[in-house]
């Protein structure tokens, strides 16, 4: 099995030497600042005592507070949530937010405990954490198996247990909110949208009809639907959904809203409309249009890479692509709009939600959306023309753009000695 952290840091330490970053900044940047591994007891339904693992791991905050999203996922480890992390301080530097970058987790299968459960297991983790997180400090988001209610608990703990009196701003200890508890319009749809706001982007430099064309989505939680909906609304066909349960192929277009609403009520894409499924491999090795990965790291391994059959892929998940997979693609001649660029419309909004609460002033839809619009296209053609300029990979072109900025400002404060 690949590890996400070697695999970021090997096009990390690729783009340093492109940048040409200082060997001081290389060997800051090479590993966290700070890892982060909370044990914490949680009783369950039954009276039962489980002890859970947690990890915040802070890579770097030297463009602002630590950003990034806390995970529930049954294979959070370690090395996964350092490469996390890492991807979290180049995507900020990226878009030009004033955010460091961080990333955490939980390692558990929420499907197997209950509601009350998963909110014990929030609350008694944002205990555990204390003082690591807080709003001028390191503000975590959602990530894979959380969302806005997981989020709500996580604020609602953290104001309870802070000891300061200053609920207003405090609100903004987390992102990613439900809107009626300080959340901001827009950030359920922003990591999806900035997905295929990117790959809109590409498609008028290839003039490329989107409503001509098929796509493919792996995972259809956050990221995966809203991308399907943007789709949907831009008349685009999405031909194929893969997750833990198989894929479901319909040459006419998967009915978008409806499979949300089964999967929200039914857990997987299993039994959708009486369909059979296919393979995970049927899925990598399908022609289409488009390719979305937007599920776990390391989904695009050599044998996928081989076996794909599209011209372009968005990467809505976070490391979907090995490095050797890069390879093989590259030779192949598909394109990729690399993580960094194409899932930072998340953070860009959440950036916008935190603004929100420390100004007590909440915008319109429209505005978060034309907003987001704004930053991402702006990041996708400073990493396009990048690639052209220096003939390397949009994946390199978007490290080596992140990494310059990082490198001027620590040139510019000095390092503390
Ligand atoms: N939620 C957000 O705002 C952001 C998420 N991301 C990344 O996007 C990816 C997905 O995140 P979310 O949509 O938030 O998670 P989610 O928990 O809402 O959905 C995950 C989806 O992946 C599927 N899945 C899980 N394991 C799978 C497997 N082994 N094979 C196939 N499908 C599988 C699940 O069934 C589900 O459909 C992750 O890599 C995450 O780091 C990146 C930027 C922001
Ligand atoms: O919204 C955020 O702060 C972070 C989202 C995230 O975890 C990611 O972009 O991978």
């Amino acid at each position: 099995m690949d590890k996400l952290f070697k695999n970021v840091v090997n096009i990390f330490n690729q783009a340093c030497k492109k940048a040409d970053i200082s060997k001081t900044i290389h060997t800051i940047l090479k590993q966290p600042k700070n890892e982060i591994i909370v044990n914490f007891p949680v009783r369950m339904d039954s009276g039962e005592m489980k002890l859970f693992k947690g990890y915040r791991i802070q890579h770097n905050n030297i463009l602002g507070p630590y950003k990034g999203g806390f995970r529930y996922h049954p294979q959070v480890n370690l090395d996964e949530v350092k490469g996390l992390a890492m991807l979290m301080t180049l995507k900020c530097s990226l878009a030009g937010l004033p955010f460091g970058g961080a990333k955490g987790g939980v390692k558990f299968n929420p499907k197997d405990f209950s509601i009350s459960e998963i909110e014990k297991i929030t609350r008694r983790f944002v205990h555990a954490l204390g003082d690591n997180i807080g709003p001028n400090f390191d503000i975590p988001a959602p990530d894979m198996g959380t969302g806005a209610q997981t989020m709500n608990w996580m604020m609602d703990t953290y104001l309870n247990t802070s000891g300061s009196l200053d609920r207003q701003c405090l609100k903004g200890v987390v992102t990613g909110k439900s809107v009626k508890v300080g959340g901001t319009k827009g950030r359920a749809q922003a990591t999806g949208y900035g997905v295929v706001m990117c790959i809109e982007e590409w498609a008028k430099q290839h003039n490329y009809k989107i409503s001509d064309k098929t796509f493919i989505i792996q995972g259809f939680g956050n990221v995966g639907s809203w991308a399907a909906k943007r789709l949907d609304s831009l008349g685009a066909k999405v031909v194929a959904v893969n997750d833990c349960a198989g894929t479901l192929y319909m040459k006419e277009g998967v009915p978008v809203r409806q499979l949300t609403e089964y999967i929200a009520e039914n857990g997987s894409i299993a039994g959708f409309m009486g369909q059979e499924l296919l393979s995970r491999e049927e899925f990598f090795s399908m022609k289409a249009d488009v390719m979305i990965p937007a599920a776990l790291e390391n989904q695009i391994g050599e044998k996928e890479a081989h076996a794909a059959q599209v011209e372009l892929i968005a990467e809505g998940a976070n490391g979907p692509i090995t490095n050797r997979a890069d390879e093989i693609l590259a030779e192949k001649d598909i394109q990729v709009i690399p993580d960094v660029l194409a899932n930072s419309g998340g953070v860009i909004v959440s950036y916008f939600e935190w603004l929100q609460n420390r100004s007590n002033d909440y915008w319109h839809e429209h505005h978060v959306l034309e907003k987001l619009q704004d930053k991402i296209i702006k990041a996708y053609h400073i990493v396009h023309d990048l690639s052209i300029e220096l003939d390397v990979s949009k994946r390199e072109a978007a490290y080596i753009r992140a990494l310059k900025n990082i490198d001027e400002v620590y040139n510019e404060r000095g390092i503390f000695p």
